[in-house]
């Protein structure tokens, strides 16, 4: 068994990230939302684009107003009115200024903006009540970005800021790294889709679901393909179809050492590169990390396999299966799919467990629960109830976090600080 630590070195240097190339797509900027940008953006435009008013006031001569005061004003005749939008037409002189608005062009002349409340307004006359500093209130060109510059690199995700960037930017359509394609795979006799009646011995395949929202949930298109039987057969050509179809393969169940366990002898047999057996974690122990090489992928797909298919042969018990993902899979994904290396790497934090946490020792062990920040700022961990038993489901719900109690150590206190693997949205990855 390899500890959790090097199962995951070991699965991050067996995936090669996207090419900006080679799989990289156009999207609208409409349809940008969450994907990684594949190449880098610059603008043509300086940011601002003019020099321009940040407040709604007066465009003056900072030399006419620079030494008044409300007992002294400076007299200023209004020249011109200059809404957003509009070109100014005439030229502050000395003793003149512009009525402005925020965002309206600077007039020439004209170098500073006196904001409308230290003013007082008289017919055409404004009378300026406060010396300004010299560029009050001018938001000058380029200030901002200067054209021909790099604006946004390969690599960030695209939230809402990245998106006004781009908007701005008049980058309508963009390229950016294709999302993975995930192939779901359940393993087992006993499974039944969620709209079957249950026969005696019958389980629902909730890790067809589970996993599916996680790939979506990580930015990956999943590919389900369904429920296989654990005959060597159906899963020879189950997983044949998966690698063809496919980036990364994930199936469930069948990777321990009962007699309908087949899964590692088949990907032998169709010619896989086994990694990893077992991780000394719980749960999760099982797990089967394999790779096919692209000569070994349909002749069809090769145009887009230039790299080898990952695949996960994971745990069956739902728990398993799912810590399994959040551990080692989303690290995977996230390489491959072009994000910047800081980013791949699970997030751990130190909480203080409100629990007392036990664990036998022998194995690195998740135990699942609500990762939370308290009133200072200070993060605590709060242990589910029930059981933790790997096939227990029902309680996984609602977990942010997964308390690490590390091999050698049977018990974390009540009160004592843990290291907590972040798994909810409370710590959601930002933008890189
Ligand atoms: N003698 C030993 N037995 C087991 C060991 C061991 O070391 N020695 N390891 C145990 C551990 S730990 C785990 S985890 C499981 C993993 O087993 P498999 O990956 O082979 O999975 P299955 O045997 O096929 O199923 C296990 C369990 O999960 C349920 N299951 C399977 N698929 C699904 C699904 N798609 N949706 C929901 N539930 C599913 C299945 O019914 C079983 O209850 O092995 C232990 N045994
Ligand atoms: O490793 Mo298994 O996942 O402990 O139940
Ligand atoms: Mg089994």
């Amino acid at each position: 068994m390899l500890p959790a630590k090097e199962a995951e070195s070991i699965i991050l240097g067996l995936v090669q990230p996207f090419d900006p190339k080679l799989d990289a797509e156009i999207v609208e900027l409409s349809a940008a939302t969450d994907r990684i940008l594949a190449s880098p953006v610059t603008s043509q435009l300086d940011f601002p684009h003019w020099d321009n008013s940040a407040m709604d006031g007066y465009a003056v001569r900072h030399a006419d107003a620079k030494s008044c005061h409300a007992e002294q004003p400076a007299v200023l005749e209004i020249i011109e009115e200059i809404p957003a939008g509009i070109e100014p037409q005439h030229t502050v002189q000395p003793g003149q200024a512009s009525r402005i608005f925020t965002g309206a062009c600077m007039p020439k002349g004209a170098d500073t903006v006196v904001m409308q409340e230290r003013t007082r307004r008289e017919g055409t006359r404004v009378f300026i009540l406060e010396a300004p500093k010299p560029q009050a209130f001018v938001r000058h060109r380029a200030s901002f970005y200067q054209a021909g510059t790099p604006l946004l690199q390969p690599g960030i995700k695209l939230n809402a800021p990245e998106i006004a960037v781009l908007a701005a930017a008049q980058c309508t359509t963009l390229s950016v790294y294709r999302r993975p394609r995930v192939a779901i795979l359940s393993t087992g006799n006993e499974l039944v889709t969620p709209d079957q009646p249950l026969q005696p011995g019958q389980i629902v395949d909730s890790n067809q679901y589970a996993l599916a929202a996680f790939v979506a949930l990580a930015g990956g298109i999943p590919v389900p393909l369904g429920i296989v039987r654990d005959e060597p057969e159906a899963l020879k050509k189950a997983i044949s179809q998966a690698i063809t179809t496919a980036d990364i393969v994930l199936s469930t169940g069948g990777v321990s050492v009962g007699d309908y366990d087949y899964v590692d002898r088949i990907l032998a047999e169709l010619g896989a590169e086994i990694h990893i057996r077992s991780v000394a974690v719980k749960p999760g122990k099982p797990l089967t990390v394999a790779t096919f090489l692209p000569s070994s992928v349909s002749p069809l797909e090769k145009g887009r396999s230039t790299r080898s298919v990952l695949y996960f042969g994971l745990p069956g018990n739902p728990v398993s299966a799912l810590v399994s993902c959040w551990r080692f899979v989303q690290p995977a994904l996230w390489k491959l799919s072009g994000l910047p290396q800081e980013t791949w790497q699970p997030i751990f934090v130190q909480a203080r467990s409100h629990h007392d946490l036990h664990s036998d020792g022998r194995r690195e062990t998740y135990l699942w629960g609500r990762l939370q920040l308290d009133t200072n700022g200070v993060y605590e961990f709060h242990l589910v109830g029930g059981s933790h038993s790997s096939g227990n489901l029902i309680n996984l719900a609602q977990t942010t976090g997964l308390a690490v109690v590390p091999v050698g150590e049977t018990l974390i206190a009540a009160g004592e600080s843990v290291q907590v693997l972040s798994v909810g949205s409370l710590l959601g990855r930002a933008s890189s």
